[in-house]
């Protein structure tokens, strides 16, 4: 198995990561992110989008008008792994 792709659960990646949360009931973490208007939030799920294809990782999420909200979990693991860990850096490096 790929070393990133071994289960790391949760509460060990949120010890590397701020504002990001673990889901109730399953081994994932999510983080809302805010922005001034649509133009702003769908810019940054298209940047979030191309890494994620880079990666072949995706996302989980949902956009109501400026409100992106992200959840992250490794679907072939069933739970999180160091991918999502890199996604979710990834992401908040670009806030
Ligand atoms: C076939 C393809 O490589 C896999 O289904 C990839 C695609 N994107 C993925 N994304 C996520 N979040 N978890 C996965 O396990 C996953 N697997």
């Amino acid at each position: 198995m790929k070393a990133e792709l071994k289960l790391i659960g949760a509460p060990s990646a949120l010890l590397l990561l701020e504002g990001w949360s673990a889901v109730e009931s399953r081994d994932a973490i999510q983080k809302t992110f805010v922005f001034k208007d649509f133009n702003e939030a769908f810019g940054f799920m298209c940047r979030v989008a191309l890494q994620a294809e880079k990666m072949d990782h995706h996302p989980e999420w949902s956009n109501v008008y400026n409100r992106v909200s992200i959840t992250l979990t490794t679907h072939d693991a069933h739970g999180i792994t160091q991918r999502d860990v890199s996604l979710a850096v990834f992401i908040d490096q670009l806030i």
